[in-house]
């Protein structure tokens, strides 16, 4: 890892406050893929590359991915003070508690989530306000992005105060870096930012990862 900004400066940030309609009526954030629950998936995946993690969701699911996360890296809780305002809200309670100065954005649904491109990310942030990955030039991937902690929040507060959900409105306020599809190869593999949303979708990433 390079130290442009070390270890402590940073924090992941692994969003979860969602209502999984797609999957059902579990919570996907718990739910067990290929033998442990997504979100200690994500939790284990970034740990290596970041200081602290926090976790974003309601209150209710507290307990459960407290019972995910037992016996692994220690995570904190951030609470959304009002829920289901979107992942944007959630990412402005996230970076309110994290310690570093930059944070990983990832969602709790993207089990393939790589260390290594999380690495290249906060290099690239380094002097600026976020670093984002984008597609085919076209869609940013802003839950598997790194933000400077203070101003994203500024910028995710005037979005909300305009009614705004996106995250890439807040996104679009800051000084980002875009990171295109062959930065992001040159590290990993695009399923980094396969998303699970169905059971379909949950059942073959399972079978992936039980062939691995
Ligand atoms: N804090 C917070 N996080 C959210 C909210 N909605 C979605 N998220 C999170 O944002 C990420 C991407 O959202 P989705 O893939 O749509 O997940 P979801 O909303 O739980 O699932 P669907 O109900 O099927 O859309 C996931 O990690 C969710 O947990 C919300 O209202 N508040
Ligand atoms: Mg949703």
């Amino acid at each position: 890892m390079s130290l442009e900004t070390g270890r402590d400066e940073r924090t992941g940030v692994v969003l979860a406050g969602g209502h999984s309609t797609r999957f059902g009526d579990d919570d996907k954030a718990v739910a067990d893929l290929a033998g442990t629950p997504m979100i200690r998936r994500v939790v284990d995946r970034i740990d290596s590359v970041v200081g602290d993690v926090v976790v974003n969701c309601r209150e209710g699911q507290v307990p459960a991915i407290r019972d995910a996360l037992e016996g692994g890296p220690v995570a904190s809780f951030a609470v959304d003070p009002i829920p289901d305002r979107g992942p944007m809200a959630g990412i402005m309670t996230g970076l309110r508690a994290a310690a570093g100065e930059y944070a990983l954005v990832v969602a709790c649904d993207m089990p393939f989530v790589d260390p290594a491109l999380v690495d290249q990310l906060f290099e690239r942030a380094a002097g600026h306000d976020a670093a984002v990955p984008r597609l085919d030039d076209q869609w940013f991937q802003t839950t598997q992005a790194v933000y400077r902690t203070a101003p994203m929040i500024d910028a995710c507060e005037r979005a909300l105060e305009r009614d705004e959900r996106r995250v890439v409105e807040p996104l679009l306020d800051l000084d980002y870096v875009v990171v295109d599809e062959d930065d992001v190869r040159d590290d990993a593999s695009l399923d980094t930012f396969e998303n699970v949303n169905t059971r379909e979708e949950f059942e073959r990433a399972a079978e992936r990862l039980e062939t691995e």
